[in-house]
C-alpha cells in the first residue's frame, strides 16, 4: 500500500473521531476573577483512571524528524488519554488513525496545529509519537501514570509505504 498523506488544518470537527482540540479560538468561555479572566472551561477530559491510573503533567522537548518521513509505526495508550499543549507557539504535526485492534495505514490522517492548538488523544486512539517541526520544541503533556501496559506500538510491514512530506503544507 502506497500513500502520501495530505496534511489537513486542525479543526474540532475533523479531529472529533480522535479526540479533543485544546484551542481557545474554537471554544466557549465565561468570565471569572471579577471579570479579569476568561475561563475556557473543560476543553477536554483527562481519562486515566482505568486500572488505578493517575493523571500526571510532563514536558516533552522534541527534535524534528527528517522529512519526507516514512511512517513506520503508530502507537496507542489503551489505559488513558494523552494531551499535548504546545508551549512555544510553533506549528507541529499530528498523525492519527481510528481506534481498532491494529492501526489501518490507509486510514491515517495528518493534521497541522497552528502552534496555538493542543490536542487530547482519547484512550486507545492510534497516533504517531510527537512530531515537532521546530528544533527543541516544547509541549505540556497530560497523561497517565500507573500499573499496566499503557503503550501499544505497531510497526508496519515493509510493504506499507506511508509518506509524510512538508511540500503541500496547508497554509494555516
Ligand atoms: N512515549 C511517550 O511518552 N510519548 C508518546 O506517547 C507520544 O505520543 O509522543
Ligand atoms: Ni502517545
Amino acid at each position: 500500500m502506497n500513500k502520501t498523506l495530505k496534511i489537513e488544518p486542525l479543526t474540532p470537527e475533523a479531529f472529533k473521531p480522535f479526540g479533543d482540540l485544546i484551542d481557545k479560538e474554537s471554544s466557549e468561555f465565561f468570565m471569572i476573577n471579577n471579570g479579569s479572566t476568561r475561563r475556557y472551561h473543560r476543553m477536554a477530559d483527562v481519562d486515566v483512571a482505568d486500572n488505578g491510573g493517575e493523571p500526571i503533567i510532563s514536558i516533552f522537548q522534541a527534535t524534528p524528524l527528517q522529512y519526507p518521513l516514512s511512517i513506520k509505526m503508530m502507537e496507542r495508550h489503551p489505559l488513558g488519554s494523552q494531551a499535548f499543549v504546545p508551549l512555544l507557539g510553533n506549528p507541529y504535526l499530528i498523525l492519527v488513525a481510528p481506534k481498532d485492534d491494529s492501526p489501518d495505514p490507509s486510514a491515517i490522517r495528518a493534521f497541522i496545529s497552528n502552534g496555538k492548538q493542543g490536542v487530547n488523544y482519547h484512550k486507545g486512539v492510534w497516533h504517531h509519537p510527537v512530531l515537532a517541526l521546530t528544533e527543541q520544541d516544547q509541549f505540556l503533556i497530560v497523561d497517565r501514570a500507573g500499573p499496566g501496559n499503557n503503550c501499544d506500538e505497531v510497526y508496519f510491514s515493509d510493504k506499507v509505504q506511508v509518506e509524510l512530506t512538508l511540500d503541500d503544507l496547508v497554509s494555516i
